[in-house]
């Protein structure tokens, strides 16, 4: 299996600065690390500073952000990266500033990967100076700044030599009432050791079953993987009576009576079934919060 973190924060905050030492440090564990990057852009400066740094394998996801060019591109470079290079060990995804965590890792979470890839989480870049002028951000960039800190597993709170002492300890108050899970460490050019990030992340994982990524975290998937092919009716009927806290779901599902298997997608209360032309193993993945106890099918 091949660990997967999220890197998250917002424009400017020190995700790259960030990569690049997760991945001097990965090499000197004698791990294989790889990296797939996308960023708003037809050139992708980022990915040119890394790999002046390091031999790393790297895929670009250009003209867009992983939650916009949607999953299928994100499944094609995931595919050609694991492809390309088998013996990876622990894979970095650099979203744009701009996405979405759930988007993130909804791309990521593909049925196609989920013995391939254990999605450690999400360790989001803090920036300590936009946390003070937050007010001066535009409703929606607030609101995704926020809600990148909010689904968190793991967070920096970078710049630190930027803030004063007592400007540092009133913002760590302020992202940790917002995240109390997460743990926090107070960064400066995102220095910090890798091996800290594994141990806490997996620390604050509940214990696993197939690929799930702690079922205690504030925000979890799960898979779901079903032997016998799927009556639809009795399947939407379990997908309206779940919690609103799971955002998404898709999945390859063989349903009763279908000689082939359908793409399944939930998003916003919305069911979409699309067929396939081939039979690929039933699996089902689900993005949201307190998932451990949803089985299908449901127990009675
Ligand atoms: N003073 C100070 N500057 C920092 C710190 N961390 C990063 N920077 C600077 O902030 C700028 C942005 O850093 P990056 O690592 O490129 O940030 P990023 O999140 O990858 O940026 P985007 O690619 O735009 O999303 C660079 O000029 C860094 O040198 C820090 O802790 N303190």
């Amino acid at each position: 299996m091949i660990d997967v973190y999220l890197l998250s924060g917002f424009l400017g905050s020190g995700k790259t600065s960030l990569l690049v030492q997760l991945i001097d440090q990965v090499n000197k564990q004698g791990r294989q690390p790889a990296v797939l990057m996308n960023e708003f852009g037809e050139l992708n400066i980022d990915s040119q500073i890394v790999e002046e740094k390091e031999e790393v394998p790297l895929k670009e996801l250009l003209n867009g952000c992983i939650c916009c060019t949607g999953a299928e591109s994100t499944e094609a470079q995931l595919q050609s990266l694991l492809t390309d290079y088998p013996n990876v060990d622990v894979l970095f995804i650099e979203t744009t500033g701009a996405a979405h965590p759930v988007e993130s890792l909804d791309a990521v979470y593909s049925p196609l990967f989920a013995d391939q890839l254990d999605v450690k989480g999400i360790i989001t870049v803090v920036d300590a100076m936009r946390w003070l002028d937050r007010d001066k951000l535009s409703q929606r960039m607030l609101a995704l700044f926020l809600e990148q800190v909010r689904h968190a597993h793991f967070m920096l709170l970078n710049k630190a030599d930027l803030l004063t002492a007592d400007q540092l300890a009133s913002v760590t108050m302020q992202v940790t009432q917002f995240n109390s899970f997460a743990p926090l460490v107070q960064t400066t050019n995102a220095k910090i050791d890798f091996s800290y990030i594994e141990k806490m992340v997996d620390a604050a994982s509940a214990p696993k079953h197939a690929i799930s990524t702690g079922s205690g975290l504030p925000l979890a998937s799960k898979v779901l993987s079903f032997e016998k092919p799927i009556n639809q009716e009795h399947f939407e009927d379990w997908v309206r009576s779940l919690p609103d806290t799971v955002y998404r779901m898709k999945g390859y599902i063989q349903l009763e009576g279908s000689r082939y298997s359908h793409l399944f997608q939930y998003a916003y209360g919305m069911v979409n079934w699309i067929p396939e032309y081939m039979q690929i193993p039933s699996k089902l993945v689900l993005i949201g919060e307190q998932l451990s106890s949803i089985e299908y099918p449901p127990e009675k």
